[in-house]
């Protein structure tokens, strides 16, 4: 069982590696590191690869602290001690201050803006100018789905994005991996799940979509493929002007 899920994931992140040569010889990655199953999985797949590719680059953590109560800083850095790499947390008020009256915006906005600000200050400091995050291919069409929603456009998170005039590059290694996949292969390595006791994560626009898109996906299997498929088979002339 995990053999299988193991082979599909690695053939998943193998081809998003490959097709936009995320990874180069010598590169120093930047991983965030939020605790969940995806970028725990992110982590542990471009450690294992290390081993089995003839180029060396080097890995990087860092956890960004929301401060919200009841905060697993401590119990994520003594797992990554046990996995083999250190991790580095910012301790910050990110998400209480998003949640404030201080705060005019979407929580979330606020929330996730301050956050990628603050990874790329890290990875600034650290000399990594790739930053690698464990989007996965559930979480891009939900950005299609939610840009088309919310912002009136059609677009979505890209697997390798360069930021700052090309000083900077997200890279987005499960952009090709299945969130259920994923989940999986957490479960069968015994991932431990840091849970994070933001407010809005269950209420969230992201958590509706997601919601709606199960139950598409629930009446026609290949609904999803065909919607990822979609976004790399646009037709401008049959779009509006
Ligand atoms: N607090 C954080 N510190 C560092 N990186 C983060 C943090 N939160 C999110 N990230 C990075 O951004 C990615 C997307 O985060 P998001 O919260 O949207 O997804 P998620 O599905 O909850 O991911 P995960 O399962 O890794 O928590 C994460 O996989 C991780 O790489």
């Amino acid at each position: 069982m995990l053999r299988h899920v193991h082979k599909t994931l690695r053939r998943s992140v193998g081809k998003a590696l490959h097709r936009y040569d995320m990874i180069a010889d010598g590169d120093r990655v930047l991983v965030g590191l939020s605790g969940g199953a995806d970028s725990l999985t992110l982590m542990w797949c471009l450690k294992e690869r290390l081993a089995r590719v003839p180029i060396h680059y080097d890995l990087f953590a860092v956890y960004i602290d929301p401060g919200f109560e009841d905060g697993f800083s401590d119990d994520l850095i003594r797992y990554s001690d046990g996995m083999g790499y250190a991790l580095r947390v910012e301790h910050t008020d990110f998400g209480p201050l998003s949640h404030s009256d201080v705060n005019l915006e979407n929580p979330c906005f606020l929330c996730s803006r301050l956050r990628r600000k603050r990874l790329f200050e890290v990875a600034r400091e650290l000399g990594c100018r790739k930053l690698a995050l464990g989007h996965n291919k559930d979480d891009i069409i939900e950005t299609l789905f939610l840009n088309m929603c919310y912002a009136g456009e059609i677009s979505t998170m890209l697997p390798v994005q360069p930021f700052f005039q090309g000083a900077f590059t997200v890279i987005r290694p499960l952009a090709f991996s299945d969130e259920e996949v994923i989940r999986r292969f957490a479960k069968e390595m015994a991932f431990p799940e840091f849970v994070n006791s933001c407010p809005s994560a269950a209420t969230s626009r992201r958590a509706e979509i997601k919601a709606m898109l199960k139950t598409l996906y629930r009446s026609n299997r290949k609904i999803k493929g065909n919607i990822f498929r979609s976004m790399s088979h646009v037709k401008p002339d049959y779009l509006l002007q």
